[in-house]
Protein backbone atom coordinates (compact mmCIF):
# COMPACT_ATOMS: atom_id res chain seq x y z
CA UNK A 1 0.00 0.00 0.00
CA UNK A 2 1.15 3.53 -0.84
CA UNK A 3 2.10 5.91 2.45
CA UNK A 4 -0.63 8.22 3.11
CA UNK A 5 1.87 10.26 4.86
CA UNK A 6 3.82 10.62 1.72
CA UNK A 7 0.60 12.00 0.14
CA UNK A 8 -0.75 15.36 -1.38
CA UNK A 9 -4.38 16.08 -1.16
CA UNK A 10 -4.71 16.52 -4.85
CA UNK A 11 -3.01 13.60 -6.38
CA UNK A 12 -4.07 10.57 -3.99
CA UNK A 13 -7.43 9.50 -4.95
CA UNK A 14 -6.72 9.17 -8.98
CA UNK A 15 -3.89 6.30 -8.18
CA UNK A 16 -4.90 4.12 -5.57
CA UNK A 17 -7.69 0.72 -7.24
CA UNK A 18 -9.97 -0.09 -4.93
CA UNK A 19 -8.52 -3.56 -4.02
CA UNK A 20 -4.98 -1.41 -2.47
CA UNK A 21 -7.03 0.46 -0.42
CA UNK A 22 -8.59 -0.71 3.71
CA UNK A 23 -12.02 -1.44 3.77
CA UNK A 24 -13.34 1.26 5.72
CA UNK A 25 -17.01 1.18 7.30
CA UNK A 26 -18.30 4.73 7.09
CA UNK A 27 -20.86 4.12 10.24
CA UNK A 28 -23.82 6.39 10.08
CA UNK A 29 -27.44 5.88 10.82
CA UNK A 30 -29.82 4.65 9.89
CA UNK A 31 -28.63 0.86 10.50
CA UNK A 32 -26.37 -0.71 8.64
CA UNK A 33 -27.01 -4.56 8.72
CA UNK A 34 -28.13 -5.59 5.13
CA UNK A 35 -24.67 -4.09 3.67
CA UNK A 36 -22.96 -5.74 6.77
CA UNK A 37 -24.16 -9.11 5.18
CA UNK A 38 -22.23 -8.37 2.28
CA UNK A 39 -19.14 -6.81 3.67
CA UNK A 40 -18.73 -8.04 6.91
CA UNK A 41 -15.55 -10.12 6.79
CA UNK A 42 -13.93 -7.63 4.45
CA UNK A 43 -13.81 -4.67 6.83
CA UNK A 44 -10.96 -3.54 8.79
CA UNK A 45 -11.90 -0.10 10.15
CA UNK A 46 -15.06 1.99 11.40
CA UNK A 47 -14.92 5.72 10.79
CA UNK A 48 -17.75 6.87 12.71
CA UNK A 49 -18.93 10.06 14.49
CA UNK A 50 -20.97 10.21 18.05
CA UNK A 51 -24.42 9.78 16.40
CA UNK A 52 -23.82 6.18 15.63
CA UNK A 53 -22.64 3.64 18.36
CA UNK A 54 -20.42 0.65 17.87
CA UNK A 55 -21.28 -2.05 20.14
CA UNK A 56 -20.50 -5.02 21.32
CA UNK A 57 -23.21 -6.33 18.81
CA UNK A 58 -21.92 -4.69 16.02
CA UNK A 59 -17.78 -5.58 16.48
CA UNK A 60 -19.42 -9.16 16.63
CA UNK A 61 -20.58 -8.70 13.05
CA UNK A 62 -16.89 -7.33 12.05
CA UNK A 63 -13.83 -9.58 12.31
CA UNK A 64 -11.87 -7.91 10.60
CA UNK A 65 -12.10 -4.48 12.31
CA UNK A 66 -8.50 -3.28 13.28
CA UNK A 67 -9.48 -0.39 14.42
CA UNK A 68 -12.20 2.62 15.20
CA UNK A 69 -11.78 6.09 14.28
CA UNK A 70 -14.25 8.43 15.92
CA UNK A 71 -14.45 11.47 14.34
CA UNK A 72 -15.33 12.94 17.95
CA UNK A 73 -13.81 14.20 21.16
CA UNK A 74 -15.94 12.31 23.03
CA UNK A 75 -15.98 8.21 23.10
CA UNK A 76 -19.00 7.69 25.22
CA UNK A 77 -20.29 5.78 22.00
CA UNK A 78 -17.79 3.05 21.75
CA UNK A 79 -17.91 0.37 23.52
CA UNK A 80 -14.35 0.39 25.05
CA UNK A 81 -14.42 -2.23 27.17
CA UNK A 82 -15.38 -4.82 23.75
CA UNK A 83 -12.74 -2.78 21.84
CA UNK A 84 -10.40 -3.88 24.18
CA UNK A 85 -11.11 -7.07 24.45
CA UNK A 86 -11.51 -7.71 20.44
CA UNK A 87 -7.77 -5.70 20.25
CA UNK A 88 -8.79 -3.19 18.50
CA UNK A 89 -7.43 0.67 18.99
CA UNK A 90 -10.00 3.19 19.13
CA UNK A 91 -8.98 6.66 18.04
CA UNK A 92 -10.37 10.25 18.57
CA UNK A 93 -10.59 13.43 17.16
CA UNK A 94 -7.57 14.29 20.00
CA UNK A 95 -6.67 18.17 20.27
CA UNK A 96 -7.84 18.84 17.07
CA UNK A 97 -11.32 20.15 18.73
CA UNK A 98 -9.52 21.84 21.86
CA UNK A 99 -9.79 25.65 20.73
CA UNK A 100 -13.33 25.32 19.19
CA UNK A 101 -14.60 23.71 21.91
CA UNK A 102 -12.80 26.26 23.96
CA UNK A 103 -13.82 29.64 22.31
CA UNK A 104 -17.71 28.25 22.53
CA UNK A 105 -17.51 27.51 25.80
CA UNK A 106 -15.99 31.07 26.67
CA UNK A 107 -18.19 32.43 24.03
CA UNK A 108 -21.60 30.62 25.58
CA UNK A 109 -20.14 32.15 29.27
CA UNK A 110 -19.77 35.20 28.12
CA UNK A 111 -23.08 35.02 26.52
CA UNK A 112 -25.24 34.57 29.23
CA UNK A 113 -23.40 36.93 31.53
CA UNK A 114 -23.41 39.96 29.35
CA UNK A 115 -27.17 38.60 27.96
CA UNK A 116 -26.00 39.03 24.30
CA UNK A 117 -28.50 36.48 22.86
CA UNK A 118 -31.07 37.75 24.73
CA UNK A 119 -31.15 41.65 24.22
CA UNK A 120 -30.73 41.00 20.66
CA UNK A 121 -34.33 39.61 20.49
CA UNK A 122 -35.46 41.99 22.56
CA UNK A 123 -33.68 44.36 19.58
CA UNK A 124 -35.43 42.66 17.01
CA UNK A 125 -39.09 42.41 18.28
CA UNK A 126 -38.74 46.38 18.77
CA UNK A 127 -38.90 46.07 22.87
CA UNK A 128 -36.12 48.46 23.01
CA UNK A 129 -38.04 51.26 21.39
CA UNK A 130 -41.56 50.13 23.55
CA UNK A 131 -39.98 49.34 26.52
CA UNK A 132 -36.59 51.49 27.26
CA UNK A 133 -33.05 49.82 28.31
CA UNK A 134 -32.71 46.12 28.29
CA UNK A 135 -30.99 45.31 32.06
CA UNK A 136 -27.73 45.26 32.45
CA UNK A 137 -25.30 41.93 32.42
CA UNK A 138 -22.99 40.87 34.64
CA UNK A 139 -19.09 41.05 34.62
CA UNK A 140 -16.92 38.93 33.50
CA UNK A 141 -13.57 39.82 34.72
CA UNK A 142 -12.79 38.79 37.99
CA UNK A 143 -15.35 35.82 38.09
CA UNK A 144 -14.31 32.43 39.47
CA UNK A 145 -14.99 29.79 36.95
CA UNK A 146 -14.21 26.29 37.70
CA UNK A 147 -13.75 23.94 35.19
CA UNK A 148 -15.07 20.49 35.40
CA UNK A 149 -12.34 18.34 33.05
CA UNK A 150 -9.30 19.94 32.39
CA UNK A 151 -7.97 17.92 29.24
CA UNK A 152 -7.75 19.86 26.09
CA UNK A 153 -10.84 21.69 25.52
CA UNK A 154 -10.78 22.47 29.20
CA UNK A 155 -6.99 23.85 29.35
CA UNK A 156 -7.89 26.10 26.57
CA UNK A 157 -10.96 26.95 28.26
CA UNK A 158 -8.85 27.95 31.24
CA UNK A 159 -5.94 29.68 29.28
CA UNK A 160 -8.49 31.98 27.53
CA UNK A 161 -10.29 33.04 30.87
CA UNK A 162 -6.76 33.83 32.31
CA UNK A 163 -6.68 36.26 29.37
CA UNK A 164 -10.48 38.13 30.67
CA UNK A 165 -8.88 38.20 34.38
CA UNK A 166 -11.17 35.33 35.87
CA UNK A 167 -9.78 33.58 38.27
CA UNK A 168 -9.85 29.63 37.15
CA UNK A 169 -10.08 26.60 39.80
CA UNK A 170 -10.47 23.06 38.49
CA UNK A 171 -12.10 19.68 38.77
CA UNK A 172 -10.41 16.57 37.03
CA UNK A 173 -10.18 13.00 37.74
CA UNK A 174 -6.55 13.54 39.01
CA UNK A 175 -5.08 16.70 40.31
CA UNK A 176 -2.34 18.26 37.47
CA UNK A 177 1.00 18.68 39.05
CA UNK A 178 2.24 21.20 36.35
CA UNK A 179 -0.68 23.85 37.11
CA UNK A 180 -1.31 25.90 39.45
CA UNK A 181 -4.84 26.53 39.76
CA UNK A 182 -6.95 25.26 42.71
CA UNK A 183 -7.85 21.54 42.37
CA UNK A 184 -11.48 20.00 43.84
CA UNK A 185 -11.33 16.87 43.71
CA UNK A 186 -14.78 17.38 44.72
CA UNK A 187 -17.29 18.83 42.11
CA UNK A 188 -19.35 20.00 45.07
CA UNK A 189 -16.71 22.36 46.35
CA UNK A 190 -15.96 23.03 43.41
CA UNK A 191 -19.15 24.90 42.88
CA UNK A 192 -19.15 26.01 46.29
CA UNK A 193 -16.09 27.97 45.72
CA UNK A 194 -17.56 28.80 41.96
CA UNK A 195 -19.50 32.00 40.05
CA UNK A 196 -19.88 29.46 37.12
CA UNK A 197 -19.16 26.32 36.04
CA UNK A 198 -18.15 24.88 32.77
CA UNK A 199 -18.45 20.89 32.09
CA UNK A 200 -16.08 19.76 29.41
CA UNK A 201 -15.19 15.83 30.55
CA UNK A 202 -16.04 13.28 29.08
CA UNK A 203 -19.72 11.27 30.13
CA UNK A 204 -18.47 7.40 32.34
CA UNK A 205 -20.22 5.78 33.98
CA UNK A 206 -18.73 8.04 36.53
CA UNK A 207 -19.65 11.64 35.23
CA UNK A 208 -23.11 10.42 34.42
CA UNK A 209 -25.77 13.20 36.28
CA UNK A 210 -22.66 14.21 38.47
CA UNK A 211 -24.00 18.05 38.38
CA UNK A 212 -27.27 16.60 40.58
CA UNK A 213 -29.23 18.96 43.09
CA UNK A 214 -26.19 19.41 45.63
CA UNK A 215 -24.16 20.39 43.01
CA UNK A 216 -26.54 23.27 41.69
CA UNK A 217 -27.01 24.13 45.46
CA UNK A 218 -23.88 24.64 46.13
CA UNK A 219 -23.36 26.70 43.00
CA UNK A 220 -26.33 29.00 43.85
CA UNK A 221 -28.57 31.98 43.04
CA UNK A 222 -25.90 33.76 41.16
CA UNK A 223 -24.53 30.88 39.67
CA UNK A 224 -23.80 30.01 36.14
CA UNK A 225 -23.38 26.59 34.20
CA UNK A 226 -22.02 25.98 31.05
CA UNK A 227 -22.27 22.28 29.34
CA UNK A 228 -20.11 21.81 26.03
CA UNK A 229 -19.24 18.24 27.16
CA UNK A 230 -22.30 16.04 27.68
CA UNK A 231 -25.79 16.36 28.07
CA UNK A 232 -26.10 13.75 30.48
CA UNK A 233 -23.50 14.53 32.64
CA UNK A 234 -25.71 17.20 33.78
CA UNK A 235 -28.71 16.05 35.92
CA UNK A 236 -31.05 17.84 33.38
CA UNK A 237 -34.80 17.65 35.09
CA UNK A 238 -33.06 19.12 38.16
CA UNK A 239 -31.16 21.66 36.05
CA UNK A 240 -34.25 22.91 33.98
CA UNK A 241 -36.17 22.99 37.76
CA UNK A 242 -33.45 25.17 39.26
CA UNK A 243 -33.45 27.76 36.11
CA UNK A 244 -37.10 27.78 36.44
CA UNK A 245 -37.06 28.63 39.85
CA UNK A 246 -34.37 30.94 40.27
CA UNK A 247 -31.82 28.30 41.71
CA UNK A 248 -29.51 29.21 39.17
CA UNK A 249 -28.30 32.76 37.65
CA UNK A 250 -28.52 31.03 34.23
CA UNK A 251 -27.22 28.60 31.91
CA UNK A 252 -25.21 28.15 28.08
CA UNK A 253 -25.86 24.93 26.79
CA UNK A 254 -24.23 23.33 23.42
CA UNK A 255 -25.46 20.04 24.82
CA UNK A 256 -28.84 18.12 26.30
CA UNK A 257 -29.65 14.38 27.76
CA UNK A 258 -32.34 13.58 24.36
CA UNK A 259 -30.95 15.58 21.71
CA UNK A 260 -32.11 16.58 19.58
CA UNK A 261 -35.29 17.34 21.94
CA UNK A 262 -34.38 20.18 24.67
CA UNK A 263 -36.73 20.59 27.38
CA UNK A 264 -39.62 23.12 26.49
CA UNK A 265 -39.26 25.04 29.22
CA UNK A 266 -35.82 26.66 28.78
CA UNK A 267 -37.10 27.88 25.24
CA UNK A 268 -39.02 30.14 28.03
CA UNK A 269 -36.12 31.28 29.86
CA UNK A 270 -34.10 34.64 28.83
CA UNK A 271 -31.12 33.89 31.05
CA UNK A 272 -30.58 30.51 28.81
CA UNK A 273 -28.64 30.42 25.68
CA UNK A 274 -29.00 27.65 24.01
CA UNK A 275 -26.93 25.36 20.82
CA UNK A 276 -27.59 22.70 18.88
CA UNK A 277 -24.51 20.35 19.94
CA UNK A 278 -22.40 22.88 17.19
CA UNK A 279 -19.25 23.75 19.61
CA UNK A 280 -16.66 22.00 18.35
CA UNK A 281 -17.83 22.36 14.33
CA UNK A 282 -15.39 24.60 12.36
CA UNK A 283 -14.93 23.68 8.72
CA UNK A 284 -10.83 24.14 9.71
CA UNK A 285 -11.49 21.48 12.72
CA UNK A 286 -13.09 19.43 10.20
CA UNK A 287 -10.33 19.78 7.76
CA UNK A 288 -7.78 19.10 10.69
CA UNK A 289 -10.04 16.32 11.60
CA UNK A 290 -9.95 14.42 8.04
CA UNK A 291 -6.14 14.73 8.04
CA UNK A 292 -5.43 12.82 11.52
CA UNK A 293 -8.26 10.35 10.78
CA UNK A 294 -6.18 9.58 7.61
CA UNK A 295 -3.15 9.37 9.16
CA UNK A 296 -4.39 7.16 12.20
CA UNK A 297 -5.67 4.62 9.63
CA UNK A 298 -2.40 4.72 7.35
CA UNK A 299 -0.03 4.56 10.51
CA UNK A 300 -2.17 1.44 11.44
CA UNK A 301 -2.10 -0.03 8.18
CA UNK A 302 1.62 1.04 7.09
CA UNK A 303 3.11 -1.87 9.93
CA UNK A 304 2.04 -4.62 7.60
CA UNK A 305 2.87 -2.75 4.41
CA UNK A 306 6.42 -2.25 6.29
CA UNK A 307 6.39 -5.65 7.17
CA UNK A 308 5.98 -6.50 3.86
CA UNK A 309 8.69 -4.72 2.98
CA UNK A 310 11.58 -5.77 5.42
CA UNK A 311 10.23 -9.17 4.40
CA UNK A 312 10.25 -8.83 0.93
CA UNK A 313 14.04 -7.32 1.41
CA UNK A 314 14.89 -10.42 3.39
CA UNK A 315 13.27 -12.78 1.13
CA UNK A 316 15.15 -11.99 -1.89
CA UNK A 317 18.71 -11.80 -0.80
CA UNK A 318 18.19 -15.26 1.25
CA UNK A 319 16.44 -16.80 -1.90
CA UNK A 320 13.71 -18.03 0.14
CA UNK A 321 11.05 -17.92 -2.15
CA UNK A 322 13.04 -19.65 -4.74
CA UNK A 323 13.93 -22.56 -2.14
CA UNK A 324 17.47 -21.87 -2.21
CA UNK A 325 18.53 -22.93 -5.34
CA UNK A 326 21.46 -20.89 -5.94
CA UNK A 327 23.42 -19.53 -2.92
CA UNK A 328 26.24 -17.68 -4.06
CA UNK A 329 24.22 -14.37 -3.35
CA UNK A 330 23.24 -14.65 -0.14
CA UNK A 331 24.39 -12.09 2.41
CA UNK A 332 23.24 -10.96 5.43
CA UNK A 333 21.18 -7.75 6.57
CA UNK A 334 23.30 -6.42 9.18
CA UNK A 335 25.33 -3.95 7.53
CA UNK A 336 23.77 -2.73 4.99
CA UNK A 337 23.08 0.18 3.80
CA UNK A 338 19.10 0.62 2.87
CA UNK A 339 17.42 4.11 1.29
CA UNK A 340 14.54 4.15 1.43
CA UNK A 341 12.41 6.56 -1.11
CA UNK A 342 9.51 8.57 0.91
CA UNK A 343 10.04 8.55 4.39
CA UNK A 344 6.14 8.84 5.60
CA UNK A 345 4.77 6.21 8.03
CA UNK A 346 5.58 3.01 6.05
CA UNK A 347 9.06 3.80 5.30
CA UNK A 348 9.81 4.99 8.83
CA UNK A 349 7.79 1.54 10.00
CA UNK A 350 10.38 -0.16 7.62
CA UNK A 351 13.38 2.01 8.83
CA UNK A 352 12.48 0.83 12.48
CA UNK A 353 12.68 -2.18 11.71
CA UNK A 354 15.60 -2.64 9.65
CA UNK A 355 17.88 -0.60 11.95
CA UNK A 356 16.95 -2.86 14.66
CA UNK A 357 18.31 -5.59 11.79
CA UNK A 358 21.74 -3.73 11.80
CA UNK A 359 21.14 -1.86 8.39
CA UNK A 360 21.96 1.75 7.83
CA UNK A 361 19.52 4.02 6.68
CA UNK A 362 19.32 6.94 4.74
CA UNK A 363 16.53 8.43 2.26
CA UNK A 364 14.85 11.03 0.25
CA UNK A 365 11.60 12.59 1.25
CA UNK A 366 9.49 15.69 0.04
CA UNK A 367 10.68 17.44 3.05
CA UNK A 368 13.92 16.33 5.27
CA UNK A 369 12.36 15.11 8.21
CA UNK A 370 13.81 16.38 11.55
CA UNK A 371 11.94 13.77 14.11
CA UNK A 372 14.33 11.03 12.36
CA UNK A 373 18.81 11.03 12.47
CA UNK A 374 18.94 9.15 9.39
CA UNK A 375 20.69 11.23 6.57
CA UNK A 376 18.39 12.85 3.69
CA UNK A 377 19.34 13.21 -0.18
CA UNK A 378 17.62 15.59 -2.04
CA UNK A 379 17.14 12.86 -5.08
CA UNK A 380 17.06 9.07 -5.68
CA UNK A 381 19.92 9.34 -7.90
CA UNK A 382 21.83 10.17 -4.62
CA UNK A 383 20.37 7.99 -2.78
CA UNK A 384 21.39 5.12 -4.85
CA UNK A 385 25.13 6.01 -5.28
CA UNK A 386 25.42 5.62 -1.44
CA UNK A 387 23.20 2.02 -0.69
CA UNK A 388 22.63 -1.27 -1.93
CA UNK A 389 19.09 -1.64 -0.99
CA UNK A 390 16.35 0.57 -2.41
CA UNK A 391 12.89 0.33 -0.91
CA UNK A 392 10.42 2.36 -2.34
CA UNK A 393 7.10 3.66 -0.38
CA UNK A 394 6.17 6.94 -2.02
CA UNK A 395 3.27 8.01 -3.29
CA UNK A 396 3.04 8.35 -7.20
CA UNK A 397 2.33 11.57 -8.48
CA UNK A 398 3.68 13.62 -11.35
CA UNK A 399 6.95 14.12 -9.89
CA UNK A 400 7.67 10.45 -8.97
CA UNK A 401 6.19 9.05 -11.86
CA UNK A 402 8.93 6.82 -13.72
CA UNK A 403 11.14 8.67 -10.83
CA UNK A 404 13.35 5.40 -10.83
CA UNK A 405 14.42 5.51 -14.18
CA UNK A 406 17.15 3.83 -16.19
CA UNK A 407 20.07 6.11 -14.39
CA UNK A 408 18.81 5.38 -10.84
CA UNK A 409 18.56 1.75 -11.85
CA UNK A 410 22.03 1.82 -13.35
CA UNK A 411 24.01 3.85 -10.12
CA UNK A 412 21.91 1.46 -7.82
CA UNK A 413 24.00 -1.14 -9.93
CA UNK A 414 24.05 -4.48 -10.41
CA UNK A 415 23.87 -5.93 -6.95
CA UNK A 416 21.74 -3.71 -6.17
CA UNK A 417 18.37 -4.73 -4.85
CA UNK A 418 14.37 -3.01 -5.26
CA UNK A 419 11.77 -3.62 -3.11
CA UNK A 420 8.84 -1.60 -3.99
CA UNK A 421 5.68 -1.67 -1.89
CA UNK A 422 4.19 2.01 -3.14
CA UNK A 423 3.56 1.90 -6.93
CA UNK A 424 4.37 0.17 -9.75
CA UNK A 425 4.65 3.29 -11.95
CA UNK A 426 7.21 4.74 -9.58
CA UNK A 427 9.93 2.75 -11.63
CA UNK A 428 10.10 2.32 -15.01
CA UNK A 429 9.29 -1.26 -15.30
CA UNK A 430 10.60 -2.09 -18.83
CA UNK A 431 13.97 -0.34 -17.48
CA UNK A 432 13.68 -2.36 -14.63
CA UNK A 433 13.15 -5.74 -16.29
CA UNK A 434 15.87 -5.02 -18.63
CA UNK A 435 18.28 -4.03 -16.03
CA UNK A 436 17.49 -7.42 -14.17
CA UNK A 437 18.01 -9.43 -17.35
CA UNK A 438 21.11 -8.04 -18.25
CA UNK A 439 22.46 -8.61 -14.34
CA UNK A 440 21.15 -12.36 -14.67
CA UNK A 441 23.35 -12.75 -17.73
CA UNK A 442 25.70 -11.08 -16.44
CA UNK A 443 26.22 -13.43 -13.36
CA UNK A 444 26.05 -16.53 -15.49
O1 LIG B 1 -19.37 16.75 20.75
C1 LIG B 1 -18.49 16.67 19.99
C2 LIG B 1 -17.35 15.82 20.19
O2 LIG B 1 -17.35 14.96 21.09
O3 LIG B 1 -16.41 15.96 19.40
Amino acid sequence: MEDQEEQQDNTSDQNHKPQDLPQVLLLKPPPVLSFLTAHADSIQAILCSGAAPVTDDLLQLLPSVRLVVTASAGTNHIDLEACHRRGISVTNAGNVFSDDGADAAVGLLIDVLRKITASDRYVRQGLWVNKGDYPPGSKLRGKRVGIVGLGGIGLEIANRLEAFGCNVLYNSRKKKAHLSYPFYSDVRQLAANSDALIICCALTDQTRHMIDKDVFLALGKEGVIVNIGRGAIVDEKEMVRCLVHGEIAGAGLDVFENEPDVPKELFELDNVVLSPHRAVFTPESFMALRGISVAYAGSLFSEDDADIAVGLLIDVPRKISTGNRCSRLLFQLGGEKVGIVGLGSIGQEAAKGLEHDGCNILYNSRTKKSSVPYPCYSNACEVVANCEVLIICCELNDQTRHMISKEVLLALGKRGLIIDVGRGAVIDEEEMVRCLIDARRDRR
